[in-house]
């Protein structure tokens, strides 16, 4: 992956202006300027609560055997119809969670000279991004995001400490002790889950884990501004999430919807919970049993909104495959062999993620796999 950041720090406050996304001018605006209003179907409102099924991992992690099936049974269940559960008692220090969140704070807080000087080169997926309006010119996000790598190969010089030393500097030492804490807590919750993951698919419940022990995970912080307009924009558009697991905290605002049973259907906010979801990497690992699901993130016209999340990634170079078992009981294969660098490059450079990614990229890897032969 490139590591590279973008120096702006030279830029003038007009320049950084006609350039970025700054939240603090936009707000002032009677209007959303027309490049963030998105079409009326994807905007049109959430008419219920989601019943984002509750998994209590306590007795699993204390080797409960009952306490596992039925977790294993709820995991099955949802991750059939939807792709979405939610987890408590999942490890994680709630300290923690709260530590995240005043860092992040800290670092949107910033003035937006100061943001841009890390701002994400092109290509990447590190840094600071306002809007992705350096990315698309259309439909833009309206929120602003801070993304950093994770990956658990070298305790001598953790990943994500260094990220903050690196680009920062001293101001956000604590922040990069924080969040290299927190991405190590995810890491481990997300091992775990593919144990329950496996189990539920019936293979062997260490079967995905090599696949991901090296791998780089993503970890995102969402800022969303509050909106004057929130009818026409959104936070995050409607779209899957290319990566294996998504596992997210939401404060307290709510915002995040998920597209079930036809109908947009909002996702409370849970504090002592997190919120897992299916990515389009593990659908295909799943061999197309466990759905990656549409969600989105609305904005507020009141409240500003944030959320972290990380997003569990398998080694880059791996072959991404689905287990022979599932696919002899299944009678085909339902996608590809790929590697998760190949999908990660197809959402960077090709693709911006939606509802149809896995789709998109399933025919675009055929194409340019015939064009090689
Ligand atoms: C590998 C990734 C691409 C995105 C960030 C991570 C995982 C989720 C993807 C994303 C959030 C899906 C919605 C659209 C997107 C463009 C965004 O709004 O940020 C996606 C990310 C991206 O391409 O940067
Ligand atoms: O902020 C949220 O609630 C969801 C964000 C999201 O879906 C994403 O970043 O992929
Ligand atoms: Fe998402």
């Amino acid at each position: 992956m490139n590591s590279g950041f973008c120096m702006v720090s030279s830029l003038n406050h007009q320049e950084v202006q006609s350039r970025f996304f700054d939240p603090s001018w936009l707000k002032m605006q009677p209007h959303v300027p027309m490049s963030f209003v998105w079409p009326k179907e994807c905007v049109v409102d959430a008419n219920e609560e989601f019943q984002a099924p509750m998994v209590d991992l306590g007795g699993f992690f204390r080797g409960d055997e009952e306490a596992t099936n039925v977790a294993v049974k709820l995991i099955r269940k949802a991750c059939s119809t939807h792709g979405f559960f939610q987890v408590i008692n999942h490890g994680v220090d709630p300290l923690l969670i709260g530590e995240a969140y005043e860092q992040m704070d800290a670092f949107f807080k910033l003035p937006i000279n100061r943001k841009v000087s890390i701002h994400k080169t092109p290509g990447s997926v590190w840094g600071y991004s306002g809007a992705h309006a350096d990315r698309f010119s259309s439909k833009l996000p309206w929120k602003e995001t801070l993304s950093f790598p994770f990956h658990d190969n070298n305790t001598l010089d953790p990943v994500v400490t260094s990220f903050f030393n690196s680009t920062l500097g001293q101001d956000f030492e604590q922040a990069g002790v924080v969040f290299q804490k927190y991405c190590e807590s995810m890491k481990e919750l997300g091992m775990k889950l593919l144990e329950l993951l496996a189990i539920s698919l019936g293979v062997d419940r260490l079967h995905y884990k090599e696949l991901f022990e090296d791998g780089c995970s993503v970890m995102r912080c969402n800022f969303y501004p509050s909106c004057q307009q929130p009818s026409l924009a959104l936070g995050t558009g409607p779209h899957c999430d290319p990566t294996s697991l998504t596992i997210l905290h939401q404060d307290q605002v709510g915002g995040l919807d998920v597209f079930a049973d036809n109908t947009w259907q909002t996702v409370p906010p849970r504090p002592r919970a997190l919120v897992v979801n299916i990515g389009d990497t593990f659908t295909a690992l799943s061999n197309g049993r466990y759905k990656s699901c549409l969600h989105r993130a609305v904005v507020n016209k009141y409240k500003e909104r944030r959320s972290l999340a990380f997003f569990l990634c398998p080694k880059e170079d791996k072959v991404v495959r689905a287990p022979e078992d599932i696919v002899r009981r299944d009678g085909t294969k339902q996608y590809p062999d790929f590697t998760w660098s190949n999908l990660l490059e197809f959402t960077q450079k090709y693709y911006r993620s939606d509802e149809a990614t896995l789709q998109n990229f399933t025919k675009w890897l055929l194409s340019s796999k015939q064009q090689t032969l």
